[in-house]
C-alpha cells in the first residue's frame, strides 16, 4: 500500500519531488520535446497550490552522452508550464542546494541540478545503502517529505529513487499513481499478448523478453530497432561491419549471446526482422535478410516492408500489444516508415500499451495516435508489464509513514 498526495498534509511542508523529465536535447542544448515535463504539471501544481515548498529532483541523460546536460532549460520550461516562477539551483545536495531549499516559501519551487552529475546517482543500491549516499544524506535534512512521480525511472534503484523514501515519509505523485493503476493488471489483459521490443536499450529489452516468455505472459515477441539487429546477429545473419561496430561501441556485444540463449529457449515465440533498410545513394534501400550483408559502411537503420507485413499479420490476431522502442532511426525521415507503420498497425489491437520517452516523442512527431495507454515510462512500463516489482515503488511501500 502506497500513500498518495491525498495522504499528505502539504501546507508549509518542504517536499522533495522526484520527477522524470529526461528529454531529447537538440544540438543547441535546448529541450527538443517537453512532453515529460507536461506530464508532471498536475502533481507540481497541486503541491504548490496546496502551499507546499517544492524541491524538484531529476536526472537528464547518462554520463558521456550529448544529452547529459544541466536542468536549467527544464526549470525555464516548467516555469512556463506551471505559470509561476521556478528557480533553478546549480547544486543538488551541497550547502548551496540546502540554502536554495530552505529559502523557499509556501507555494514556491526550485529545480535542483541533474542528480546524475554526482557519480553515486548513476549506481544501483539497496535502499538502506542508498540512504547513506552523499545525495540523500546531504539533502534529506532540509526535506519533510518525499514524493516520487518519476514512474519512468522507477525501475532504477538509484539514490534519488530508493534512498529518500527510506528516510522520509514517501508518497506517490499523480503520474506514479495513474501509471501503477493502469499498468498493474497485465495478467488480466486480453490474449494473445504480443510484445514489440525495439529501440536501443538492448540489455533492458532482453531482460523483458526473458521475463515475459518465461512467465508465459507473451505469446509473441517481435524484435525491431537495434534490439532486432542484435537478434539477427545472434541468429547468425551477417549484418555487416557498420551495424556490428555500432552494437560493439554501445557495449552490447555480450547481449548477442543472451539473445542466442533466448532464441534457443523460446525461438518459436520470437519474431526476427525479415528485411532491413539501409541508406544507398542517398535513398532508402531494403534488403532481405538472405541478401545480407549490405555494402561496406551501410547500417541496418529500420525494418523493411516484408517484416512489416509479417508483424502486421501477427498483430491482426492480438488481444493486447505492448510496445517499446522505435523500429528504426525515426529521427531521419528516410527511416521513419517502420516505426510509423508498425505502431500504426498496433492501434487496431483491442488493448494497445506504449512506453518510452523516445517512443512517445516519435509517435507525436509521426502523428500516430489512438493507443489505449501511452505510458511516460519505457523500461519501467515494460518491467511492470512483466509483473516484476519496481524498486522505487517497493521503496515507497516499505519506507516510513508520516504517522509512524
Ligand atoms: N536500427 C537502428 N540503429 C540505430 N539506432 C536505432 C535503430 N532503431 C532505433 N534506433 C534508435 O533508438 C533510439 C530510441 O531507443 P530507446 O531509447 O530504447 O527508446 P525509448 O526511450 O522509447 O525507450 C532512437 O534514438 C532511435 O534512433
Ligand atoms: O528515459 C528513461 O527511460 P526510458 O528510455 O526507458 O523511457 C528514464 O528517464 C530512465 O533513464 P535511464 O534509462 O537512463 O535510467
Amino acid at each position: 500500500m502506497i500513500d498518495t498526495l491525498d495522504d499528505l498534509d502539504v501546507e508549509g511542508t518542504t517536499v522533495g519531488v522526484r520527477v522524470d523529465v529526461n528529454s531529447p536535447i537538440d544540438a543547441e542544448g535546448s529541450l527538443a520535446d517537453d512532453a515529460r515535463l507536461r506530464a508532471h504539471v498536475d502533481t507540481l501544481s497541486e503541491l504548490l497550490e496546496r502551499g507546499g515548498r517544492v524541491a524538484v529532483l531529476a536526472h537528464q541523460g547518462r554520463p558521456g552522452g550529448d544529452d547529459f546536460v544541466s536542468l536549467a532549460p527544464h526549470a525555464d520550461r516548467l516555469s512556463v508550464l506551471l505559470d509561476r516562477p521556478v528557480e533553478y539551483a546549480d547544486a543538488t545536495f551541497t550547502d548551496a542546494a540546502r540554502e536554495a531549499v530552505r529559502s523557499l516559501d509556501n507555494g514556491e519551487c526550485v529545480v535542483l541540478e541533474n542528480t546524475r552529475f554526482y557519480s553515486e546517482e548513476y549506481m544501483e543500491f539497496e535502499p538502506e545503502r542508498a540512504a547513506r549516499t552523499h545525495l540523500v544524506e546531504g539533502l534529506a535534512p532540509v526535506l519533510d517529505a518525499y514524493v516520487n512521480d518519476a514512474f519512468a525511472a522507477a525501475h532504477r534503484s538509484q539514490p534519488s529513487l530508493v534512498g529518500f523514501p527510506t528516510v522520509l515519509p514517501g508518497y506517490a505523485g499523480r503520474v506514479m499513481e495513474s501509471e501503477l493503476d493502469v499498468l498493474g493488471s497485465i495478467e488480466v489483459t486480453p490474449e494473445p499478448r504480443v510484445y514489440v521490443i525495439g529501440g536501443a536499450k538492448v540489455p533492458d529489452s532482453i531482460d523483458v523478453a526473458w521475463s515475459v516468455l518465461e512467465k508465459g505472459l507473451a505469446d509473441h515477441v517481435l524484435t525491431a530497432g537495434v534490439v532486432g539487429n542484435v537478434f539477427l546477429i545472434a541468429d547468425e545473419v551477417d549484418l555487416g561491419d557498420a551495424s556490428s561496430d555500432f552494437i560493439y561501441d554501445q557495449g552490447y556485444w555480450d547481449e548477442i549471446d543472451r539473445a542466442q540463449d533466448l532464441l534457443d529457449a523460446y525461438g518459436d515465440r520470437i519474431a526476427l526482422p525479415r528485411d532491413v533498410a539501409v541508406e544507398r545513394d542517398g535513398d532508402r534501400h531494403e534488403l532481405a535478410v538472405n541478401a545480407l550483408p549490405p555494402r561496406d559502411g551501410e547500417a541496418a537503420m529500420d525494418i523493411g516492408h516484408s517484416t512489416l507485413a509479417y508483424y502486421e499479420r501477427i498483430l491482426e490476431d492480438a488481444g493486447t500489444v505492448i510496445l517499446n522502442g522505435p523500429a528504426g532511426v525515426f529521427e531521419d525521415e528516410t527511416f521513419e516508415t517502420g516505426t510509423k507503420e508498425l505502431y500504426g498497425a498496433a492501434t487496431s489491437v483491442p488493448m494497445s500499451i506504449v512506453g518510452g520517452g523516445d517512443t512517445a516523442s516519435a509517435l507525436r512527431q509521426l502523428g500516430v495516435e489512438g493507443f489505449s495507454h501511452v505510458s511516460t515510462g519505457g523500461g519501467a512500463a515494460l518491467r511492470m508489464l512483466t509483473a516484476e516489482p519496481l524498486p522505487a515503488v517497493t521503496a515507497l511501500e516499505n519506507g516510513p509513514r508520516a504517522d509512524d
